[in-house]
C-alpha cells in the first residue's frame, strides 16, 4: 500500500475502534473499508482468500452495526427513515391554503352593510351581486394556486346557500345566517353540485356559525343566535395552513372526519373537508343506510360489515366472491333493480329468464318522432277502421266489450312504400298502449328453442303491460306457409306463435292487438291469416293522397308551386306509392342545387339557393319511376277481393 492508502486505512481503523465516531461514521468507514478491500482485490493487489476473509469479516462487522437497535452503537436506521419519511409524507389537501382572512372578508359590502345596519339598528339586504365579490386576492397572489380557491369555494357557498329574505326574515340576521349553515352542504358538496348532500332537520336548530367579535364594532352585541356554540367558527383561523376549519362545525378536531368516533348519525359533525377515505366512508355508510337502520341501535356508528366470506357456504370448487362489495356491482344492481323492478319482477314473468325479458322490453317502442293521423295522407277507410278498433276501445274499453269486442289480429297488407310501417309507428303514439314493435330476426335465434322463448315471454309481457300492441312489421317473414322442408326451429316459432295468438284471442279480457304488415301476404300461413281477423288493404295513394303527400313535404322546403302545376305533378305521378311519392320530392328538392354553378357550391348562403320550381319536378319526374308494377296491383288487389276485409 502506498503511503496516502496506509493512512487512509489507518484513519479509518481509529474510527472503527475509537468509539467516540457516531455509528454513522462508524458505517461510513466500514463502507469504504469493504470498497477498498473489493477494489485492491480488482486491481490484484489483494490474493483472493485475503479477499474473501477481510470482506466477509468488514461485512459482517456492518451488518451488525447496521441491524443493531442500540441508538448509541447501532445504526438501525430502516425505522427512523421510514418514520421520517411518514413525517414528511404531504398530501395534497395539506398544501392549500385559504386566501381568505379576517380582512378580506371584512371588505365584502355585504359584511360592511350587516355591521353597519347592526350599528344603526336597520334592516338589510344581502344584494346577489355581494357574494361574487373575489376576495383574498392578495394572498392569492404570493401563493401558488390552491386546488379550490377560497374565492371560488366563498362565492359558490355562498350560492348555493342563499335563500330569498323577505324583510320581515332580515330583522334576524343572525338568524338567517345560522339558517343558511344548518342546511349548508359541506365544501366538498358544494363544488360538486350535490344538492343535498346530508339533510339533517335537527341542524336548524343548531346554528353553526358565531361571530368573532372583532367582526362587529365595539359595543355592539354579537348575535345572540348562534353564539352559543363556543367551537363553531364561521371566519378562517390565524393559521391559514388549516383549511378544516374554514366552514368547521367542530373546531376542537379541525372538523376532521372521525366516522368511527362518531358514527353515521351526525354526518354534519364530520366535517366539511373530507378526505378521500373519509369520503368514501360516508359514501358506504350512506349506501348501507337501510342495513344501519335495520340491524343497528340509534346511537350506533354505521360501519361497514366487512365479511371474508366465511358465512357465505361455498365449495371448494365454487366461484370466488370477493369478500369487498364492488363498487360497480353494486351500482348496476342498484340501477337494475330500480329500473325494472315493477316490471322484470312482476310474478307472471318470473319463470322467464331475465335476459330474455330485457330483450323483450328493450323492444316497447317509445322514441322516433310522433306520427299523427293528419300526417299519414289518403287512407281514409284503414285510418277509420284501425280508429274503431285500436284507439278507441283502448281508451274506453267499458263500452267496447262483448259483440262489440276489438279483433285481437289485424294484417295491413299492400304493396311497398304505402305507409304500412307509418300506421304502426302513428298506433304507437296515437293509442295510449304499450307498444312492442317486433322485427321478426329479434325472435329468431340460434339457439335451438330460444325462439319460442321470446314469443312466449313476448306475450308474457305484454300482459303485464295491458293495453298493449305488438307491431310485427315483414310479418310474413315470422309467419310465412308451414312447409316440409322448412327447419324445425322456425317451424316451432311460428307454431308457438299461433299458440300465443290464439290464447290472446281466447282471454276475452286481455286486451292486447296483434297488428302485423306485410307486403307480401299471399305467403303468410293460413292459420296466421284466421288469427289476424281484421286484415285491411293499404292501398296505392289516390290522387288526393299523393297532393297531399307532396303538399305536406313541400310546406317545409322554399318553393314556388302553383296549384295548376302541382296539379299536374299528381296527375304525371299516377301509380306511384306514397315511398314514390316522397322520393320524387326528394328529387325535385335537389334541383335548385343542380343548378347552381359548381364553382359556387362552397360559397352559395343557404338563401341564395332558389326555390323549388315545377321545372324541378318535371325534371324529377323523368328519374323516379313507380315502385310496383300493374301485375303486382292486380295481385293484391285480388288477395284483397279474397281475404281482405275491406269494401
Ligand atoms: N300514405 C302516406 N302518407 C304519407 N307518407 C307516406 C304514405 N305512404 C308512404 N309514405 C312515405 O313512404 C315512406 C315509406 O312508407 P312505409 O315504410 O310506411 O311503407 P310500407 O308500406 O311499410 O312499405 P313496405 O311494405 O315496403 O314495408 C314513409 O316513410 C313515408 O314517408
Ligand atoms: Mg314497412
Amino acid at each position: 500500500m502506498s503511503d496516502a492508502h496506509l493512512g487512509e486505512w489507518q484513519r479509518r481503523s481509529f474510527d472503527i475502534s475509537s468509539g467516540s465516531c457516531t455509528p454513522e461514521q462508524t458505517a461510513d468507514a466500514y463502507r469504504a473499508h469493504i470498497l477498498s478491500i473489493q477494489y485492491a482485490w480488482a486491481s490484484s493487489q489483494l490474493s483472493q482468500a485475503g479477499m474473501a476473509s477481510l470482506f466477509r469479516t468488514y461485512s459482517e462487522r456492518y451488518a451488525a452495526l447496521l441491524d443493531s437497535d442500540d441508538p448509541q452503537t447501532g445504526l438501525n436506521n430502516y425505522a427512523e427513515s421510514v418514520l421520517h419519511l411518514a413525517r414528511n409524507q404531504k398530501n395534497y389537501s395539506d398544501k392549500w391554503e385559504s386566501s381568505l382572512s379576517i380582512e378580506s372578508v371584512m371588505q365584502f359590502p355585504s359584511v360592511q352593510t350587516m355591521i353597519q345596519a347592526k350599528s344603526e339598528g336597520e334592516s338589510f339586504t344581502v344584494d346577489p351581486a355581494d357574494v361574487n365579490i373575489p376576495v383574498g386576492v392578495e394572498s392569492r397572489a404570493s401563493n401558488p394556486p390552491a386546488p379550490f380557491s377560497a374565492a371560488r369555494s366563498e362565492a359558490a357557498w355562498l350560492k348555493a346557500t342563499r335563500t330569498p329574505q323577505s324583510s320581515s326574515e332580515v330583522n334576524n340576521t343572525a338568524g338567517n345566517l345560522t339558517h343558511f349553515s344548518a342546511e349548508t352542504p359541506t365544501f366538498p358538496d358544494v363544488i360538486s353540485g350535490n344538492p343535498n348532500p346530508f339533510p339533517q332537520p335537527s341542524a336548524r336548530s343548531q346554528p353553526a356559525f358565531s361571530y368573532p367579535s372583532s367582526a362587529f364594532p365595539q359595543g355592539n352585541p354579537r348575535p345572540t343566535a348562534g353564539s352559543n356554540k363556543p367551537h363553531s367558527s364561521f371566519f378562517p383561523s390565524s393559521n391559514s395552513a388549516k383549511p378544516t376549519i374554514f366552514y368547521g362545525t367542530d373546531g376542537v378536531n379541525g372538523g376532521r372526519a372521525q366516522p368511527g368516533a362518531q358514527g353515521g348519525n351526525d354526518l354534519r359533525a364530520v366535517g366539511n373537508f373530507k378526505t378521500a377515505r373519509d369520503q368514501f366512508i360516508v359514501d358506504q355508510q350512506r349506501k348501507h343506510s337501510h342495513q344501519a337502520q335495520r340491524g343497528q341501535t340509534s346511537g350506533m356508528p354505521a360501519t361497514i360489515k366487512k365479511s371474508l366470506g366465511a358465512n357465505r357456504s361455498r365449495g371448494a370448487f365454487s366461484k370466488f366472491v370477493s369478500p369487498l362489495p364492488r363498487q360497480e356491482d353494486e351500482d348496476c344492481a342498484a340501477s337494475r333493480h330500480s329500473d325494472q323492478e315493477g316490471q322484470i319482477l312482476d310474478e307472471r314473468l318470473k319463470n322467464f329468464e331475465p335476459k330474455i325479458v330485457e330483450l323483450i322490453m328493450s323492444e316497447i317502442m317509445d322514441h322516433g318522432p310522433p306520427v299523427a293521423w293528419d300526417d299519414i295522407a289518403g287512407l281514409e277507410f284503414a285510418k277509420t277502421t284501425i280508429k274503431e278498433i285500436v284507439v278507441w276501445p283502448m281508451l274506453r274499453p267499458d263500452i267496447f266489450t262483448g259483440l262489440r269486442g276489438p279483433p285481437k289480429g289485424i294484417l295491413l297488407f299492400g304493396p311497398p312504400g304505402t305507409g304500412k310501417t307509418l300506421i304502426g309507428k302513428c298506433i304507437a303514439c296515437q293509442s295510449g298502449a304499450t307498444f312492442f314493435s317486433i322485427s321478426a330476426s329479434s325472435l329468431t335465434s340460434k339457439w335451438v328453442g330460444e325462439g319460442e322463448k321470446m314469443v312466449r315471454a313476448l306475450f308474457a309481457i305484454a300482459r303485464c303491460h295491458q293495453p298493449a300492441v305488438i307491431f310485427i312489421d315483414e310479418i310474413d317473414s315470422l309467419l310465412s306457409q308451414r312447409t316440409d322442408g322448412e327447419h324445425d326451429s322456425s317451424r316451432r316459432i311460428k307454431t308457438e306463435f299461433l299458440v300465443q295468438l290464439d290464447g290472446a284471442a281466447t282471454a276475452a279480457e286481455d286486451r292486447i292487438l296483434v297488428v302485423g304488415a306485410t307486403n307480401r301476404p299471399q305467403e303468410i300461413d293460413e292459420a296466421a291469416r284466421r288469427r289476424l281477423a281484421k286484415r285491411l288493404y293499404i292501398p296505392l295513394p289516390e290522387a288526393a293522397a299523393r297532393r297531399q303527400i307532396v303538399t305536406n313535404l313541400m310546406a317545409r322546403e322554399k318553393n314556388q308551386l302553383k296549384e295548376p302545376e302541382l296539379d299536374s305533378v299528381v296527375t304525371a305521378s299516377e301509380g306511384f306509392s306514397g315511398a314514390d311519392m316522397t322520393q320524387l320530392c326528394r328529387e325535385a328538392a335537389l334541383g335548385p342545387i343542380r343548378s347552381i354553378h359548381l364553382a359556387d357550391i362552397a360559397s352559395i348562403t343557404a338563401d341564395q339557393v332558389r326555390p323549388i320550381a315545377y321545372c324541378d319536378f318535371q325534371e324529377a319526374l323523368r328519374t323516379v319511376r313507380p315502385s310496383v308494377s300493374a301485375r303486382d296491383l292486380e295481385l293484391y288487389e285480388q288477395w284483397n277481393q279474397t281475404f281482405g276485409c275491406g269494401r
